[in-house]
């Protein structure tokens, strides 16, 4: 038996719910093999819990790259990239490799802390990144970065953005609303180029959701590499997910990270969809 091939382009989170772990867990759980080129690695304070974020030389990170796409990918995802000659490394390889199954999850900061990585990382993304991408995911905030329109608040402004982000090369957008948009649900704008559609599920009174976003996206690339059209990839992601929120934990006094396996153990909550 073969398996379809998933390649992560991320950092590490030590705590092991977000970054590349979360991206790993989350393709076994889709029945792909997945395969890592780790780009920084992410520590935190024991006391406190503050992050830091080392770098991996990029000559390392390059090395990494060309041993995973040799093996012929299926599908890429990029998570965690730092800094601007990082996206610049990974933009490139992706373009080279003739993928076409680009998931791009935009991350400029980690949930809980409020400085972003890199303010520069904005116009290298929309350079390098987001012309590659089948589906990109940013949250609120990186939406409006990408965007240059600021964090949308409603609806209305979170399809602005999206139709900003598409003209920029990306083929679909996912606008994940989560927790910060003032909604009943917890509710996602998918934009396909054409139609916008809302993705709603229960919003699930809890912290514990760290590593939803790469777990959200995670799920789009292997979904992708397993053939589903870019809609339906994504509408069985926001059901993926939204069981590992459901069933969130706390790992200690700090960190709350989301359940990679829940819906295979316990089923997935409700999803609407909805043209808007
Ligand atoms: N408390 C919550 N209840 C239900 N779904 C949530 C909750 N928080 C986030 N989500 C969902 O998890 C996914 C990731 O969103 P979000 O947490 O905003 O991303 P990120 O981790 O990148 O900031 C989205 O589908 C979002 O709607
Ligand atoms: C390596 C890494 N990637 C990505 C993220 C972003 O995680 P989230 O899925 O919560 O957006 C984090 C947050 O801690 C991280 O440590
Ligand atoms: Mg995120």
């Amino acid at each position: 038996m073969t398996l379809k091939k998933t390649l992560t382009i991320a950092g590490s989170d030590t705590s092991g719910g977000a970054g590349m772990q979360a991206d790993l867990k989350t393709f076994q759980e889709h029945g792909t093999y997945g395969m890592v080129a780790l780009t920084v690695v992410v520590t935190m304070d024991p006391n406190g819990w503050t992050h830091h974020v080392t770098p991996l030389p990029t000559e390392l990170l390059q090395k990494q790259i060309d041993t995973a796409l040799s093996t012929g990918i299926d599908a890429i995802k990029t998570g965690m990239l730092s800094t601007e000659e990082i996206i610049r490394i990974a933009g490139e390889a992706i373009a080279k490799s003739g993928t076409t199954n680009v998931v791009i999850d935009p991350v400029m900061v980690c949930k809980g802390e409020d400085e972003v990585l890199n303010p520069g990382n904005t116009d290298a993304m929309i350079q390098h990144l987001l012309p590659l991408a089948a589906v990109t995911t940013p949250n609120l905030f990186e939406a409006g970065q990408l965007a240059g329109t600021g964090t949308p608040k409603t609806i209305d402004e979170m399809k602005t953005a999206a139709r900003k982000i598409h003209q920029l090369g990306a083929k679909a957008v996912v606008i994940k609303g989560g927790k910060a948009l003032a909604t009943e649900k917890a509710t996602d704008l998918f934009f396909d180029g054409e139609t916008f559609f809302l993705l709603e599920s229960e919003k699930v009174a809890s912290t514990n959701n760290h590593g939803a976003g790469c777990t959200f996206a995670a799920s789009v690339t292997a979904n992708l590499a397993n053939g589903l059209s870019i809609k339906d990839a994504v509408i069985e992601a926001k059901e993926f997910v939204s069981a590992a929120i459901a069933h969130g934990w706390a790992l200690n006094d700090y960190v709350g990270p989301v359940m990679h396996g829940a819906k295979s153990r316990y089923g997935a909550p409700q999803v609407t969809v909805t043209e808007v």
